[in-house]
């Protein structure tokens, strides 16, 4: 589903590679954290995923789209197909959880009628029922959390890419933001989950991916966060 073949990236104006020949391959339907400390790569690799930027080196591949050599106008196409969460939630404030989450499907042209369908079956699926009209400063962080996954999983991606989904989150809101995200794995879409949180890593033993100064220093198949600290 993924693959990076060698891929180098250095910023115009940086002097060491934020990534330096990175192999790495993910399976359809896979679990994966990537870890490592801050300005080891992490947001980098997601960013040439999204074709938010070009390897310098290497190649990308999301699906079958060799993704740097793709023509612009097929970006959206890319991106329809790759979810997004992050730390910080990024919903529109001023819309309703319902019209957040519709607003994503809408903005890509879905009928109507879909959008009216769809969007209470995702709200259920996150465990939002009965918080449709709810504006999202009606919500705690871990709802709103919530939302946004819905909204990321609501054009059913192939990938969800998750940058510190936990970290604006207390302990016992990030198991159950893991428990969903578990659950929207298991309808078979990959997920990519970057993050710090040792505790959600070890207690899920899943795949670890770690990068240190842009190369994966290691990959485990079913991983905790520190080996040998
Ligand atoms: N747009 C940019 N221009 C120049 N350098 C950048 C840019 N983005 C990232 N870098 C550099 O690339 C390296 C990797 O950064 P990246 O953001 O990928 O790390 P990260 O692992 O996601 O860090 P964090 O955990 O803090 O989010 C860092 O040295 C960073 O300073």
């Amino acid at each position: 589903m993924i693959r990076l073949e060698h891929v180098s990236k250095t910023y115009k104006t940086s002097t060491r590679p934020a990534l330096d020949d990175v192999s790495v391959g993910i399976e359809k339907g896979e679990f994966v954290f990537l870890i490592g400390p801050s300005g080891s790569g992490k947001s980098t690799f997601m960013r040439l995923l999204l074709r938010e930027d070009v390897p310098s080196r290497g190649r990308v591949f999301v699906a079958d789209w060799n993704v740097a050599k793709l023509p612009r106008r097929r970006v959206p196409r890319l991106r329809q197909r790759i979810g997004c969460v992050f730390q910080d939630f990024r919903l529109l404030n001023n819309k309703t959880v319902a019209e957040n989450v519709a607003f994503a499907l809408e903005v890509i042209g879905k009928p109507r009628n879909d959008i009216r369908r769809v969007v209470p079956q995702v709200l259920q699926l996150v465990g939002l029922d009965g918080k449709a009209d709810r504006m999202p400063h009606e919500l705690s962080g871990g709802e709103q959390q919530r939302v946004a996954i819905a909204r990321a999983f609501v054009n059913r991606p192939l990938v969800l890419l998750c940058d510190e989904p936990t970290g604006n989150l207390d302990p016992d809101t990030s198991q159950d933001i893991m428990l969903l995200l578990e659950r929207i794995n298991r309808t078979g879409t990959t997920v990519v989950m970057a993050t710090h949180d040792h505790s959600i890593v070890d207690s899920m033993r899943r795949r670890v991916v770690e990068l240190s100064l842009g190369r994966v220093i290691r990959d485990d198949a079913r991983g905790v966060y520190g080996v040998g600290r």
